[in-house]
């Protein structure tokens, strides 16, 4: 082709395919783009450089080593797909973006760190390891297919990365993803024709590592894989009690059906009280203390397979059973959950037992498999969380009890911030919440639950009895008394117990409510439709009500008044503590 010799001017030359000889292009300064793949060259770059010479095609050919391109600095594309072993004289190539080197025997990258390249190819050669990329910060296309690389790793720090094509190399490990799980703009994944691809749930597992890809294995990656993969390998809390539930009812489907006949219905909600909180955060000790210290409402109600800490007695701090006896019984449970390699639960014949004896059940749980699986179900307790505000006193106490490895402490710690995001994301998720490192916390709880069992208002009253201010405040009992006395007579001594005031909620007063029969006709003015639904396992406590000679009047006019229909405990203003830094 030496006639080109005359074309001085030429900018773009391709000459693709032939057997030619390539030094006419001395005679171009102005050449920008030139094409010679396909040829039988060995000598390649053997011309004068022309000054802005920007893409160069050589691959194919005949060349066996590189050399140094320092005087073609103004290169940003380069072709070199031929079959030479070291990548060498690239240095000065400093506004070069796009090179290949594909289908040459490297078997070692080197020489490229101070390159500005965005595209990189690799294909064919016989790379073990990926190394000589840590300093290619711009990197977004990578092809490293058809080598034999065993690890991902040397791609962590290449966080342009949008592309990496593995395709057919030796990989065998899903693990070996974590290298690239912090390249948040990477898209594109094609792991295809390597050994990990043979591993039970390879795409899922994959997903879920790297959730930013949109592609893998040149294939979609979709909405729904994406939703699968989190499912499966960290699923959110509702998803975890949603599961737990779902096996619990399937369990009891799969049971004969008993009638119980504590509550007027099968799905009357029992009265429950369960605390939450992170792990040490003081609920087992204050659970116990209500218990104790209101054991005319509450008793405890939960088995473990845990042995029995000092001092704790089987079937008052826990049901101990074996975990044999656990899993005898498994289809008992309304939930349960593992933990610290045990097992616990909540039978629907625990809380039954507590039920018959006039008794309402307190229980300590964790959020997961706990309160979140309790949400699901037709129980409706009163959720209180207990909740750490200081971090330092918290780490402090966990430390004290000698039980946990600081790594344990750490994730005790995180998992505050888990407690406090599901009461900020989910408004009246949790009834109450009292920090539990207050000194006062047992005093708060114990009058948020008083609250709850309107028992506040009623000590409140005999204090005002006892110290009457002025004749109004007589009055207003006297009148009070009044009404009481005819709302006895008008459901004829029947009305819940206090602690039935902890499950009463709008929707049981709607589904259930009676009117007054017109026998009260005087009072129907007075009262709103009574809530009877609940009244099945409370008639001893009504009789005393009904016999009592100093009667209740706020508590009885609580249950009748047109504000009972609230949520009791709802005036009560929820203690918020103040969100821990972090
Ligand atoms: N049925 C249940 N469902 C869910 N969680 C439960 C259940 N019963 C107990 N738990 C929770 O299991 C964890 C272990 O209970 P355990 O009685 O062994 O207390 P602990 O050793 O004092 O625990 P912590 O780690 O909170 O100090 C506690 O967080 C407790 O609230």
């Amino acid at each position: 082709i030496s006639v080109l010799c005359n074309y001085v001017h030429l900018q773009k030359l391709e000459v693709p395919h032939n057997k030619i000889k390539l030094s006419c292009v001395s005679n171009m300064p102005y050449l920008v783009i030139l094409d010679a793949s396909h040829n039988e060259i060995s000598n390649f770059f053997g011309f004068q450089p022309p000054k802005n010479l920007k893409e160069v095609n050589f691959s194919h050919n005949r060349i066996t080593k590189m050399k140094d391109l320092s005087a073609y600095s103004s290169l940003s594309k380069l072709d070199l797909d031929n079959s030479f072993r070291e990548i060498i004289g690239l240095e000065q190539c400093c506004k070069l973006t796009h090179l290949s080197l594909a289908n040459n025997k490297i078997s070692r990258i080197s020489g490229l760190d101070s390159l500005l390249l965005t595209h990189l190819c690799l294909r064919g050669n016989q790379l073990e390891r990926i190394e000589g990329l840590e300093n290619l910060r711009s990197l977004q296309v990578l092809d490293l297919s058809l080598n034999r690389i065993t690890s991902l790793s040397g791609l962590q720090n290449l966080h342009q990365l949008g592309s990496i094509n593995l395709k057919k190399n030796l990989i065998t490990e899903i693990q070996e993803c974590k290298h690239i799980h912090d390249l948040l703009l990477l898209r594109d994944l094609n792991l295809l024709g390597n050994p990990l691809q043979e591993q039970q749930d390879y795409r899922l597992s994959v997903v879920f590592l790297l959730q930013h890809l949109t592609v893998l294995d040149q294939e979609k990656v979709t909405p729904e894989e994406k939703v699968s993969s989190v499912n499966k390998y960290d699923p959110p809390m509702d998803v975890v009690a949603a599961r737990n539930h779902m096996t619990h009812l399937v369990y009891q489907l799969m049971q004969p059906q008993i009638l119980y006949d504590t509550l007027p219905s099968a799905d009357s909600p029992y009265p429950m009280l369960v605390l939450t909180g992170p792990q040490g955060c003081g609920k087992r000790e204050l659970a116990h203390r209500l218990c104790q210290e209101l054991s005319e409402y509450f008793a405890y109600t939960c088995h473990t397979t845990r042995g029995p800490y000092f001092g704790e007695e089987n079937g008052i701090d826990y049901h101990f059973v074996s975990e044999e006896d656990f899993q005898h019984m498994i289809h008992m449970f309304i939930q349960t959950m593992p933990y610290g390699g045990h097992s616990y639960g909540l039978t629907r014949d625990a809380i039954e037992d507590v039920a018959r004896e006039g008794l309402a059940c307190c229980v300590h749980m964790e959020l997961e498999q706990g309160v979140f699986s309790l949400k699901n179900s037709y129980f409706e307790p009163r959720f209180i969380l207990l909740i750490p505000t200081q971090v330092e006193k918290y780490k402090g106490h966990l430390k004290s009890r000698g039980l946990y490895t600081p790594a344990q402490i750490d994730m005790a710690v995180l998992r505050i911030e888990l407690y406090a995001n599901t009461n900020r994301q989910r408004p009246g998720f949790f009834d109450n919440v009292i920090p539990s490192d207050w000194e006062e916390a047992y005093q708060t709880l114990k009058q948020v639950v008083k609250e709850y069992l309107l028992l506040a208002d009623q000590e409140e009253e005999s204090n005002n009895r006892a110290f009457p201010d002025n004749i109004s405040t007589l009055q207003e009992l006297a009148s009070i008394r009044r009404r009481e006395q005819l709302v006895r007579e008008a459901i004829v001594g029947k009305s819940p117990g206090v602690y039935s005031q902890l499950f009463k909620s709008d929707e049981s007063c709607a589904s259930s409510a009676l009117s007054v029969p017109s026998s009260a006709g005087a009072l129907s003015s007075l009262v709103e439709p009574l809530d009877i639904s609940l009244l099945g396992h409370t008639l001893e406590t009504l009789k005393q009500n009904h016999d009592d000679p100093h009667p209740d009047t706020d508590r009885l006019a609580a249950v009748v008044s047109p504000s009972s229909d609230r949520r009791p405990g709802s005036n009560i203003k929820p203690i918020l503590p103040p969100i821990p830094t972090g």
